[in-house]
């Protein structure tokens, strides 16, 4: 770690603390993740879903991990690094963000999506402070709680942020698809257009009913799935009509009201994959030519390429799942210098571990159904929902139930609050108004 040099704190998160610093071998700005636990073998550090899906996954939509250091028992993770995330973007536009704009963000996170999901892999935790971005380029970040789609259910841990998590994770289904990052996805989406969250629950219970207030209730018609998994639970969804979305999000085109409401459908089987919303009418309009994308499996230009490990140890080979062996990693053991600036902590007579991700192996591309499809049923079978006219934009009229939803009284805080699309419009006191706009969502 004696080769970066600090410049400043940029993020703090559950699992770490992030770091702006600069490699002063090769002038690179790099993103340091320091983790806040302790590994004291290596093959912890394999074991973390951040270490396992980084490596495996490149693409120019995806944060760069560049190398992984162990060093005292400490864990640091060394990314490319990004100028600010889309929560950050939000949160300081003085107006709305342009459609076109949106547009391309969109496409460029549905793409990363598509490649992830394309390889076996979900996020669950998208949402906007994991968007980063440069200039006009966006990349999905931490993949603390990513999943190989073909691990085996039931999905017991935590997952997701409250107010981008799917109603089935939402209903305690333990067989969730990546489907879930499709429903994130459509609430970013209304999010980046009113810059307020659609959906900003204040517990699970007001989650669903800030869900039931945007989308109205499910039925046995909208979501077979989903009455069975709340009559588990003993819970009763309050009838609710379906908010006008197009009063709710005025400066969105037909064609991008559409794409959240697919997108955000209750039953997970509706929802269009990535590569299907890639195909949806928003992305056609006008005359936007999407970003030229650089394929993954081509070989990479000078300045992309990873810095080659200079002792080569051993091949590290750290899953048995079958798709792990395309992968290469190079472990590189070598001393290091004492007073690394990352870690005030650091002791002397430190030993510095180095893992150094391999470049991405051509391999055929997998393509994925959620796994909910019975093998006889694809994706393609699956009507999608094309919901606007049919309820949002016609009926503007929300009832609110007379029980089961919490009561709070709305309140302000000035500066950086973030309050939802709904607050805007006058549904009475039962609405609840989001403490901030700033972390501390869940
Ligand atoms: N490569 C990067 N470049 C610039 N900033 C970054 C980078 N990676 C992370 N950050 C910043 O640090 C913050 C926290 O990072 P990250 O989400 O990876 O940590 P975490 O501990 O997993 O967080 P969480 O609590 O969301 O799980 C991000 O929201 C982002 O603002």
């Amino acid at each position: 770690m004696e080769r970066y040099r600090v410049l400043e704190e940029i993020g703090d998160g559950t699992c770490g603390s992030v770091y702006k610093a600069i490699n002063l071998e090769t002038n690179e700005t790099v993103a340091i993740k320091k983790m806040k636990r302790k590994f004291y073998v290596w093959e912890e550090c394999m074991n973390l879903r951040e270490v396992k899906s980084l490596c495996k996954l490149n693409h120019p939509n995806i944060v760069k991990l560049r190398e992984i250091v162990r060093e005292n028992h400490e864990l640091f993770f060394i990314f490319e690094h990004m100028e600010c995330n889309l929560y950050q973007i939000m949160r300081d536009r003085q107006g709305p963000i342009p459609e076109a704009e949106i547009r391309q963000f969109m496409s460029q996170i549905l793409q990363g999506l598509a490649y992830m999901h394309g390889n076996g892999y979900f996020h669950r935790d998208l949402k906007p402070e994991n968007l980063l971005v440069t200039k006009d380029v966006i990349k999905i970040a931490d993949f603390g709680l990513a999943r190989e789609v073909a691990s085996q259910p039931p999905y017991t841990d935590y997952v997701s942020t409250r107010w981008y998590r799917a109603p089935e994770v939402l209903l305690q289904s333990r067989l969730y698809t990546p489907a879930i990052d499709m429903w994130a996805v459509g609430a970013i989406l209304a999010e980046l257009f009113t810059l307020c969250p659609l959906f900003p629950g204040e517990s699970e219970m007001d989650q669903i009913y800030k869900i039931c207030a945007v989308l109205g209730s499910p039925d046995y018609t909208t979501w077979p799935e989903g009455m069975n998994l709340s009559q588990s639970l003993n819970f009763r969804f309050s009838e609710i009509m379906p908010a006008n979305l197009c009063e709710l999000i005025p400066n969105a085109s037909f064609e991008a009201l559409d794409l959240i409401m697919q997108l955000c459908s209750w039953d997970p089987l509706r929802r269009p994959s990535a590569e299907q919303a890639l195909q949806h009418p928003f992305f056609h309009v006008g005359t936007w030519v999407p970003c030229s994308i650089q394929t993954p499996f081509l070989p990479k230009s000078n300045s992309e390429t990873r810095t080659k490990p200079k002792l080569e140890l051993k091949l590290w080979d750290f899953g048995t799942e079958s798709d792990d062996c395309f992968l290469g990693l190079t472990l590189a053991v070598k001393p290091s210098v004492p007073n690394i600036e990352v870690a005030n902590s650091v002791h002397q007579n430190t030993r510095e571990d180095m893992l150094f991700c391999s470049g991405f192996q051509d391999h055929s591309r997998q393509s994925v159904f959620w796994p909910l499809l019975s093998p006889d049923q694809s994706r393609n079978d699956v009507p999608v929902r094309s919901s606007l006219l049919s309820s949002s934009c016609m009926n503007s009229q929300v009832s609110l139930p007379s029980v089961g939803i919490p009561q709070s009284t709305g309140f302000t805080i000035p500066g950086l609050q973030r309050t939802s699309v709904l607050d805007s419009l006058s549904f009475g006191p039962m609405m609840v108004i989001p403490s901030s706009y700033q972390h501390g969502r869940v």
